[in-house]
């Protein structure tokens, strides 16, 4: 894709976690440009450097230092073509819906609206064509919208799954059934997140909400978009091939990064070997690269040989935090093929997501410029 203006943007949550990240990416991105920084009312009126407590192994980048944090209102962000949201799933229904009615392109981490049925839920490796929906959105608001539109990305557990089995449907056509067991960064509860005496020299086996999350999510995003008798279009939640799914979420003391344990069955008999799925993972291109949104990684899954990875703190980073590594695929006894699967949760996770969905939006004229 070619840009050749800058493109003004605005993050909302840009204390937090995700906000930080989206922060530290925008900040060497090649068209987006920071343009203003929302927050809630205890940092709006500070400058951004007094207001954030910043975690991130990089400086704050000297452009957004001085940024004055603005209350999370559209008019602060007039300027802004597109914002991007790291905000609190509590607050950001009302805020983000706020934003959209103000005609600005929203693409958001939070929860809020992944269930809506006019609201694209965008892996950007696996999914953006689910992008179609959005004029369906705009034309759904009283009065219909000319720019403003909702896209929210996957929660960082089901992000990382369904990229390698987008792959592999993509490869051997539908899965039949499919168990993750996850084992959850600390940073996927934002900060201060889990208190140390609750994680330190232990394994939490529950979070709240994620286990449903994932098992419902993933059908959203690997499923297609039928339309109805009257025309409408609606997700179809693989309905053509009924996909099983079963997810068991555990918090591990690791800082950043999602390990997941997978096993999937496959409608096809006979099943593809492991070494047919090893190679159709590592070769698993998707559009978002073809069509050169600069955030895409090149290689989007890289699949390990040795018997001990991927491991969170050697393979977070690859592809800075926006590709997947897979390892360990081999047969299952008890369905056709296991693996394990690990993702930065707070770069392909969050951020990153968001910031590859507005590419793609950009590059498939969704958002003019
Ligand atoms: N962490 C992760 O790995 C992932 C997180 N997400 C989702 O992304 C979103 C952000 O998560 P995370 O960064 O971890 O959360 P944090 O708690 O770290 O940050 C929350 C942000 O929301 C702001 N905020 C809180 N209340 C209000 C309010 N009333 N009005 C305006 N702004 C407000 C905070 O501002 P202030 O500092 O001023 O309080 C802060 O900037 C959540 O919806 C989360 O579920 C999604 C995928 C992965
Ligand atoms: N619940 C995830 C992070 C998160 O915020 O998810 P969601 O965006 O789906 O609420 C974790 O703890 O690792």
């Amino acid at each position: 894709m070619q840009v050749d203006r800058q493109v003004k943007v605005g993050v909302l949550g840009a204390t937090g976690t995700v906000g930080q990240r989206f922060i530290s990416l925008l900040s060497t991105h090649p068209f987006f440009v920071v343009a203003a920084l929302g927050a809630s009312e205890r940092s709006a009126g500070k400058p951004y450097a007094k207001a954030v407590n910043w975690k991130q192994t990089v400086p704050i980048p000297a452009a957004v230092r001085d940024i004055v944090v603005q209350p999370c209102k559209p008019e602060h962000f007039a300027d802004c073509a597109v914002v991007f949201s790291g905000l609190d799933a509590d607050v950001a229904g009302d805020i983000e819906a706020a934003f959209r009615a103000a005609e600005l392109a929203v693409f958001s981490n939070a929860k809020s609206y992944r269930r809506d049925p006019h609201v694209p839920l965008i892996v950007p490796l696996v999914n953006p064509s689910h992008l179609s929906i959005v004029p369906q959105q705009k034309a759904l608001h009283s009065p219909p919208l000319k720019k403003g539109f909702i896209v929210t990305n996957a929660n960082c557990s089901t992000t990382g799954v369904v990229i390698p089995l987008a792959a592999l449907e993509k490869a051997f056509g539908p899965l039949e059934s499919c168990i993750i067991t996850t084992m959850q960064a600390i940073s996927g509860a934002g900060y201060p997140g889990v208190p140390s005496l609750d994680i330190f020299d232990n394994v939490v086996p529950y979070i709240s909400g994620e286990e449903e999350k994932i098992e419902w999510e993933t059908l959203k995003i690997l499923g297609g978009i039928t339309e109805t008798d009257d025309g409408a279009k609606a997700f179809d939640m693989h309905a053509k091939h009924p996909l099983r799914i079963s997810a068991s979420c555990n918090r591990v003391p690791v800082v950043d990064g999602h390990t997941e344990c997978v096993s999937v069955r496959f409608a096809r008999r006979p099943p593809p070997s492991p070494q047919q799925v090893r190679e159709a993972l590592a070769a698993y291109s998707p559009d978002a690269y073809t069509l050169g949104c600069p955030s895409a990684p090149r290689h989007t899954i890289f699949v390990h040989e040795e018997p001990d990875r991927p491991q969170p703190r050697l393979d977070r980073d690859f592809q800075q935090g926006a590709g997947v590594s897979v390892g360990r695929v081999r047969q299952c006894r008890v369905f056709d093929i296991k693996f394990v699967v690990l993702s930065n949760n707070v770069c392909i996770g969050a951020a990153t997501s968001s910031i590859i969905n507005a590419e793609l939006a950009i590059a498939r004229g969704f958002i003019q410029i």
